[in-house]
């Protein structure tokens, strides 16, 4: 099973992707030694997936617990991050316990979250049940939850001490939720390797076909790409940034049609369509880039148009982005296919490209 290394100066961690034994990961995985493990999940995923994960820390754990939360971003809040700490400390949690996340990213978020202020802290594995979670939200420690005013305002940076993406589970992923994964694997094109842009858009149709060997590649060359950029600035002084590709126009669509109007795959598709105008618009990278990433994330199944904003509200929902500086807003663009930058834009500018890509939109 291939196994990837997420180095970082104080501790590293690994990725382990593809089928296998949950019992042959936890003999393989050194650092899970603990008394307690607290699994921490959504309805969906349990029903489909804990039993199998749990019949394998039955033996390794001298006591596991499960804790469902809702399904859904909504459960990225609050009184969630409160019911899980005041659970675990009703049920005697330590320091020791380890906390498991099964399930998306929005468990993923929730559960680091969690971890990271339990006690000041504890260790979490990352199980990834979608193909978003396992190309990025497991791997590099960003955590957190939304406040009203916008996506991930609160949060902390904890690495998880292994990541397992186990393929098997993303069998009975929904179509939709498997295209939003898709956007995130595309992102790793334009940011950093245009070869494997390529190789995307000559594999899309095996990956929209779920064939096994595709998925492999995807997942892999994403969780290296993002390995080795969040080595470099775990915490996103200054390169990590580039990950953000599309999410600053994507985050305020996310938030502003309200969450569950758009995945938010599906948002940072649409966003890094905007991003690329802006790259075309103001940096001369060449227009035909921009046909091709509307032409394969059609493909991938994710819309490329969504209704209900306006140039001047979207620039309004994206003011909490955490990118600005001095109250400006900082966009992740594409000088060159392949390599990104951050540059700050003038609204005035930003608007035009709204507008432009609102005119494209209506045809
Ligand atoms: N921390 C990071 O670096 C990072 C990176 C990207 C995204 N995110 C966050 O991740 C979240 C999105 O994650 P997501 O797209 O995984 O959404 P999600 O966690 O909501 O999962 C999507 C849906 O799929 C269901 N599901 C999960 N696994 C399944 C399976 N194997 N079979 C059937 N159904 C399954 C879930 O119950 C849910 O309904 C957002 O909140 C986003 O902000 C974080
Ligand atoms: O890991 C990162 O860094 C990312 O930016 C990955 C993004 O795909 C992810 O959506 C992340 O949660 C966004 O973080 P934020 O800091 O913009 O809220
Ligand atoms: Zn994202």
């Amino acid at each position: 099973m291939p196994r990837l290394e997420v180095v970082l100066a104080e501790r590293s961690y690994g990725i382990e992707i593809g089928a296998g034994s949950w019992a042959e990961r936890i003999a393989r995985t050194p650092n899970l030694k603990s008394p307690l493990a607290v699994v921490v999940t959504n309805p969906t995923v349990h029903a489909l997936h804990g039993a199998a994960l749990e019949a394998a820390l039955w033996p390794a754990f001298k006591r596991v617990e499960v804790r469902e939360v809702p399904d859904g971003e909504s459960s990225k809040h609050w009184p969630c991050v409160s019911w899980l700490c005041e659970e675990l400390a009703s049920m005697g949690a330590g320091r020791d316990v380890l906390l498991v996340a099964l399930g998306g990213g929005v468990i993923g978020d929730l559960t680091g979250f969690v971890a990271s202020i339990y006690m000041r802290g504890v260790r979490f594995l990352q199980v990834p049940t979608t193909l978003l979670a396992q190309v990025d939200s497991s791997v590099g420690g960003k955590t957190g939850i939304n406040l009203p005013q916008g996506k991930n305002l609160v949060g902390a940076f904890h690495q998880p001490a292994a990541v397992w993406a186990d393929s098997t589970v993303l069998g009975t992923l929904p179509a939709r939720e498997y295209a939003a994964g898709l956007a995130e694997v595309i992102k790793y094109g334009p940011i950093a390797d245009l070869a494997f842009f390529e190789w995307l858009e000559a594999n899309m149709p095996r990956l929209v076909a779920r064939d096994p060997q595709a998925i492999g590649v995807a997942v892999r060359r994403s969780c290296e790409i993002k390995a080795a950029i969040v080595a470099m600035d775990e915490r996103e002084d200054g390169i990590r940034a580039v990950l953000n590709f599309g999410h600053t126009f994507g985050h305020g669509l996310e938030r502003g049609l309200g969450y569950g109007a758009l995945l938010h795959g599906e948002a940072v598709g649409i966003g890094m369509l905007m991003a690329t105008r802006l790259s075309v618009a103001h940096l001369g990278l060449d227009n035909s880039y921009l046909d091709r990433l509307e032409r394969l994330l059609a493909a991938a199944g994710l819309p490329t148009e969504v209704q209900g904003w306006s140039p001047q509200q979207l620039l309004a929902w994206m003011r909490t982005d955490k990118k600005a500086v001095a109250g400006a807003i900082r966009y992740v663009v594409i000088p060159k296919w392949g390599e990104a930058a951050l540059a700050s834009v003038a609204d005035e500018a930003v608007l035009q490209v709204l507008d432009d890509t609102v005119r494209a939109m209506r045809g």
